[in-house]
């Protein structure tokens, strides 16, 4: 066998408490204005836009976008509200339907899937659990705590993100701050 062709194997340390990877690349470092339609709650968007806090940012491994390949990052979601909905991802579906394995690491968060005819479910990810978003379900991850929420995702490298529906129609769903928990209202 000839090494041409091949890619060599890729070994990358995960602080699983942190969410660093080493090596790493940044690949999504999202504020509130990257997302401010996302949140319902107007006056507190406006509220916050001076400060435009930062949302969430993923780590990557070095691995190729492309088919065959699996794809995996550290997602830190920070704590926080915009007014009574908590610190959240943009969410999107993959373009290429096909699923993704999360693995929650640190924090206390939860995922909102939905498919394209409106079905929802949520599930927490407290660090341990895992879950699978099977093909066709849009992926939307919330911060719940208060302390950052770290997860781990693999995905397709062929997969790609659809955000448009995301942006168009929004979660039939959201998870909102009640007492010291959350309910999706
Ligand atoms: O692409 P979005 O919706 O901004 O969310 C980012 C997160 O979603 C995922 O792609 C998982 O679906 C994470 O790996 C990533 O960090
Ligand atoms: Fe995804």
């Amino acid at each position: 066998m000839t090494l041409e062709n091949l890619q060599l194997p890729l070994a990358t340390m995960l602080d699983l408490a942190s969410g660093d990877m080493d090596p790493y690349a940044l690949v999504v470092e999202r504020r509130l204005s990257h997302m401010a339609e996302a949140y319902h709650d107007r006056a507190a968007v406006t509220a916050a836009a001076g400060e435009d806090p930062v949302i969430y940012r993923a780590y990557e491994a070095d691995v190729p976008h492309e088919a065959s390949q699996l794809v995996y990052r550290m997602t830190i979601i920070e704590p926080g509200r915009i007014g009574d909905e908590f610190y959240m991802t943009k969410g999107h579906h993959h373009v290429v339907d096909s699923g993704e394995f999360y693995l929650g690491t640190a924090g206390t968060g939860a995922v909102v899937m939905q498919t394209r005819s409106g079905e929802v479910r949520v599930e927490e990810m407290p660090p341990g659990r895992a879950v699978y978003v099977p093909p066709g379900w849009a992926h939307r991850s919330v911060n719940v705590g208060t302390e950052p929420f770290v997860f781990l995702a693999v995905f397709f490298g062929n997969a790609g993100h659809d955000y448009a529906s995301i942006e168009r129609d929004g979660f039939a769903v959201r998870v909102l701050a009640d007492g010291d928990g959350y309910r999706v209202g």
